[in-house]
């Protein structure tokens, strides 16, 4: 399903299940050792803290009235002990948390940024590119701290709950009934509310990645937006999804409020509850005026971590809608991979076979129908013909950047869908419509096509592609910083750094799409000197609109009407008088 719009919702491809929280475990249980650590310093800390009301009260009845002032000094000093080691203590806890949160985000992410490498082209084309960076930025960043800390306070509030419950019980076991009286009905509050509030933090979710695609493409798009002047309709467009976002959230935080109201009344109407019948049940050998004080402070303290842990369910649910999004990231399937015995494809001759090939990149929507060609190593094929036609297409089929719908492209025989992905793509040069570039020096780019290639080499390319005078004539040369797409670089030069990229993967088979356009007819033809000899001993398939710079090429594919319509030498095929003449002299006449 197509979803690349900014303002479309993203539906979830599966519901969530309990079980996409015992994933998050794998993540959590790498953290096993810090988080235990973290666990008793809580502990620790929190029984030294509650040892100063102790003090107190030995101060209170002992101390002060037998007068020992020295044994006051004492007392207070030991106090004042416990509260600096119980804050120090539940400050490393608050370190280790904070570093554990941090090791579980940078998990998450490098596991999310590892798929999104090897997803396929398909996956790219399909969504806005702000859609994929909130899940690995923003998203994971609101995990962390349920992850991390909220299993640790869960324990801690679940212990406490625990611990509160049986001194209750030990004090009177009716009373102790009247306190939990109100629990069934928080839990069914809880379960009531459950779906819809689970539903407002997806809509929130959503509502936020649309605000971001919008952001990213707008941003992307500055100089169009400037150039038609589209600021304030822009505006408008982002005001309208910020509002949404708004009130997405609003109405996520109303079920959220929810549960602490809930809990509140409930505390206080079990507390009413218990006077009344504390007082109705006073009797002198059961239940005592005393008994009935320390069950309402009890009934406080029960109901506290109650509090606690739905805030802490909150923060689940939210953290939920978030965790879907993530684990459905990672569980898009690398359509395009290695086949389980796929085999290595030997240094490649340079054949190139369509047969039979028919794609679509949408179900039902063929871009070329039983295409059947053969390419001789070494052979030199433009593809030539309208725009739109699937000239691209071809290209990225030889490529495997996407699975074909039917038929097989074999290289010197080797069917290229059994082969490894690295070793099919490895022996290719590819050059892109789009001229890429990095943020980084002119030679960190060009250097891209092969990692371990030498200054020397780096320079050589750049010169066999005329790319070498412009470098040089920057103030640092190679070593000139350029901005992510190049934008300090003219469109011409970002074609030529990304040609000498190309060029230096040294590949047995070179694809360039358009890789001329924009470099002007002087260096153009400088650089078809450097090529011809380059091209040598190499199948080159080069597309290009400019068919002066394609005339000379082995042979010539005119791409049209699903498939190739004409293939020959310019010679044969202008002979022919057919399609490629007529593109060829209507270029000609603009010419003169
Ligand atoms: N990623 C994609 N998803 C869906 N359809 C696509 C995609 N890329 C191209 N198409 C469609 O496939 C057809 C062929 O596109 P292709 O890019 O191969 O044409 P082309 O001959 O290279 O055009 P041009 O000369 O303009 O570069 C077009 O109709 C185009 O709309």
């Amino acid at each position: 399903m197509a979803r690349n719009k900014f303002d479309i919702d993203e539906n979830l491809e599966s519901p969530f299940d309990i079980r996409h929280f015992g994933r998050a475990m794998v993540y959590i249980k790498k953290q096993k050792k810090p988080m235990i650590i973290a666990f008793l310093l809580s502990a620790l800390s929190a029984a030294i803290a509650l040892s100063a009301p102790l003090i107190m009260q030995h101060v209170v009845d002992v101390t002060i009235p037998s007068k020992a002032v020295g044994a006051l000094f004492g007392w207070s000093a030991l106090m004042l002990a416990t509260i600096v080691v119980s804050v120090y203590l539940a400050t490393i806890r608050s370190r280790i948390m904070t570093r554990v949160g941090q090791d579980i985000i940078f998990d998450i992410r490098t596991d999310l940024f590892k798929h999104l490498q090897e997803l396929p082209f398909k996956y790219y084309d399909d969504r806005p590119q702000g859609k994929i960076l909130i899940r690995v930025v923003n998203y994971v960043n609101s995990v962390s701290d349920v992850l991390s800390n909220g299993i640790i306070n869960f324990i801690l509030e679940m212990l406490n709950l625990v611990f509160i419950a049986a001194f209750m019980f030990a004090v009177d076991v009716k009373l102790s009934f009247v306190i939990l009286a109100g629990l069934p009905v928080f839990l069914g509050i809880m379960l009531l509310i459950k779906n819809k509030q689970r539903r407002a933090w997806q809509a929130v979710s959503n509502k936020s990645s649309n605000l971001n695609a919008y952001l990213q493409e707008s941003i992307s798009g500055i100089r169009v937006t400037q150039i038609f002047s589209r600021e304030q309709h822009n505006e408008g467009i982002f005001t309208r999804l910020a509002t949404n976002f708004r009130t997405e959230w609003m109405r996520a935080l109303r079920y959220n409020a929810l549960i602490p109201f809930s809990v509140d009344n409930l505390a206080t109407i079990v507390s009413a509850l218990l006077y009344l019948v504390g007082l109705l049940a006073l009797s002198p050998q059961d239940i005592t005026f005393g008994v009935i004080l320390a069950m309402s402070s009890y009934a406080f303290r029960f109901w506290q971590p109650i509090l606690n842990l739905s805030n802490l369910y909150n923060s689940f649910i939210n953290a939920v809608a978030y965790l879907e999004r993530i684990f459905e990231t990672l569980d898009e399937p690398v359509t395009v991979s290695d086949v389980p015995d796929a085999k290595e494809l030997p240094p490649v001759q340079g054949r190139v076979t369509f047969d039979n090939v028919t794609f679509g990149y949408d179900p039902g929507i063929n871009v070329l129908e039983n295409l059947n060609f053969d390419i001789k190593p070494g052979e030199s094929i433009a593809l030539v013909g309208p725009t739109g036609a699937g000239k691209t297409t071809v290209v990225n089929l030889i490529s495997r950047f996407y699975n074909l719908t039917g038929g097989k492209i074999l290289i010197d025989d080797q069917d290229i869908s059994q082969v490894t992905l690295k070793s099919l793509r490895g022996q290719m040069g590819i050059m892109l419509q789009d001229s890429f570039i990095f943020s980084g020096t002119i030679l960190d780019n060009i250097r891209y096509g092969r990692l371990d290639a030498t200054e020397e080499e780096i320079i050589a390319a750049a010169k066999t592609v005329c790319a070498d005078e412009f470098i040089q004539e920057f103030e640092n040369g190679y070593l000139t910083e350029v901005n992510e797409r190049g934008s300090k670089l003219s469109q011409g030069q970002r074609q030529l750094i990304s040609f000498a990229r190309t060029l230096l993967a040294d590949p047995k088979i070179l694809i360039l799409d358009e890789a001329t356009s924009s470099i002007d007819a002087k260096t153009e033809r400088l650089l078809q000197q450097g090529l011809n000899e380059l091209l040598k001993g190499r199948t080159s398939f080069i597309i290009a609109h400019r068919l002066s710079t394609v005339r000379n090429c082995d042979r010539i594919m005119y791409v049209s009407d699903k498939g190739i319509a004409e293939s020959g030498s310019h010679d044969e095929l202008m002979a022919k008088r057919g399609l490629y003449y007529r593109l060829y002299s209507a270029q000609k006449m603009e010419v003169v």
